[in-house]
């Protein structure tokens, strides 16, 4: 939480009175009373990750092994905000490494996941941006994000394809040169 938490708030619910005003709405009336300053929190909550860093939430849960073999979890369920049009994209993210002495908790690689998601974004930067956190926190052989996304900007408004899904991929270290690495990987990612 910023230290100005209070502050923003009132800022961005005066943000929120203005555009709720701008379609004509009553402001007044008791059903959006309180709708400026509840709006203004959730934005703050779906772009906490903006004051979040991944020493702090990963904390310290990094772990000796002597296995070296494909870690992976998958369906991490996200939701995250395109910078394009400030609507959401949600969907999962697979999130795999091949350790090199060293596993991160489980938890934390979907709190590695929503620290990113939580900021204004594309899904291609998303995903690399996952990926290169995994590699940097654990010291990885190499890294693995797959994501499937429906964009509510291309559902609700624009184009309104209503099926289509988009996949993304970041592969670092051993999974971007080493094929035999990146055919295992692709067999254990479940398909969209
Ligand atoms: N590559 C990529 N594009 C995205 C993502 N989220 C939204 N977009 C796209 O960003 C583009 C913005 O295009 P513009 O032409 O500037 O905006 P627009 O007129 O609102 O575009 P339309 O959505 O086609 O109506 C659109 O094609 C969106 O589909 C994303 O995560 N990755
Ligand atoms: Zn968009």
């Amino acid at each position: 939480m910023p230290a100005n938490f209070d502050e923003i708030i009132q800022q961005n619910s005066d943000a929120y009175r203005t555009l709720i005003a701008s379609t004509g709405e009553d402001l007044t009336r008791e059903g959006l009373l309180n709708t400026p300053e509840r709006a203004a929190k959730a934005f703050s909550f779906l772009t906490q990750g903006y004051h979040q860093d991944l020493v702090e939430i990963t904390n310290n849960a990094i772990f000796p092994t002597d296995n070296n073999e494909l870690v992976m979890v998958k369906n991490i369920e996200f939701y995250s905000m395109c910078e394009h049009h400030m609507l959401p994209f949600y969907g999962v993210a697979h999130v795999a490494y091949l350790p090199d002495g060293k596993v991160i908790g489980l938890s934390k690689m979907a709190r590695i996941v929503d620290m990113y998601a939580r900021r204004l974004q594309i899904q291609e930067n998303l995903t690399r941006q996952i990926a290169q956190a995994v590699m940097d926190m654990t010291g990885a052989k190499g890294a693995a994000v797959v994501m499937d996304a429906a964009h509510m900007c291309m559902m609700m408004r624009g184009v309104m394809k209503q099926k289509s899904d988009t996949r993304s991929m970041s592969l670092l270290g051993e999974f971007k040169h080493n094929t035999e690495a990146r055919q295992a990987l692709l067999m254990a990612i479940p398909s969209a």
